[in-house]
């Protein structure tokens, strides 16, 4: 299979503490792959990394490889590797400012050409997130006036607008009810046809319900990575099947 995303011996350090160990892992192309384990096991680190978001901190050192359809990520210029790799965050960080220009500020930050214009690339997406009705007669309104699952599904179209093609997702449902959930794991799904989304969740049945594969990690370390059916069924490493069973983390 043609691997989107390949992580080969990647080992990630801030300063004295090592947060990933020498971590192989190769995402596969439109799937979606949970990224689970224990609070402190390094899954944002991980996300962080491949965006280059880690190398921020003065103190970050990153060994190994992260290649992006076969060419090192650092070879890759930073806006264009973050086009192509969008992240969206835990809380929802709408810019303040309003619904349209969140998306058309991240159209013009990076220069997004096509047919389309601005507005028609904007209605498109909006409804792709399925937000367009609930805004369309509130496009001029502050983004921070939103509910918090709006807020969430703005900030998953600001960045498909710039038509990414992997998506990170840092357990973008851990502070919205189980409607809202819902709303962004149909929408995953839906987005699944088309792009590479690694999401990251501290919820096992949404890794269950959303995910094609599923990779466990501990201490920085990746246990095991498997089709999510298989993984849930019939884990291969002890501390796997200990952490299913709720023994820890
Ligand atoms: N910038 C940093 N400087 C020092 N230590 C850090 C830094 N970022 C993360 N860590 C440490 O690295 C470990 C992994 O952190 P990380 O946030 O990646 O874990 P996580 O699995 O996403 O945790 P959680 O599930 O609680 O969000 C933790 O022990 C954390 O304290």
């Amino acid at each position: 299979m043609n691997q989107h995303l390949i992580l080969k011996n990647l080992s990630v350090a801030v300063g004295t503490v090592e947060i990933l160990k020498t971590v192989n892992l190769a995402i596969p192309p439109n799937k979606v792959l949970a990224v689970i384990g224990p609070s402190g096991c390094g899954k944002t680190t991980l996300l962080r990394t491949i965006n280059r978001l880690i190398e921020e901190e003065s103190q970050a050192k990153v060994s190994g490889e992260i290649l992006f359809k076969g060419k090192p990520i650092q070879q890759i210029p930073l806006a264009k590797l973050r086009k192509d790799i969008g992240l969206v965050f835990q809380q929802p960080l709408p810019f303040p400012m309003s619904i349209y220009n969140n998306l058309a500020y991240a159209l013009k930050y990076h220069g997004v050409k096509g047919k389309s214009s601005l507005a028609e690339i904007i209605e498109a997406t909006l409804k792709l997130c399925g937000l367009y009705e609930e805004v369309k007669d509130h496009l001029t309104m502050s983004a921070l006036k939103l509910s918090g699952g709006q807020q969430q599904r703005l900030c998953i179209a600001r960045s498909l607008c710039v038509e990414p093609e992997v998506l990170l997702m840092d357990e973008p449902c851990s502070s919205l009810d189980i409607h809202n959930t819902k709303l962004i794991e149909d929408l995953i799904l839906k987005l699944s046809a088309h792009y590479t989304i690694v999401i990251v969740t501290h919820n096992l049945q949404q890794a269950r319900r959303i995910a094609d594969y599923t990779a466990f990690f501990l201490e920085g370390r990746l246990i095991e990575m498997n089709t999510t059916k298989e993984f849930f069924t019939n884990p291969q490493a002890e501390a796997s099947k200990q952490y299913l069973e709720g023994l820890f983390g």
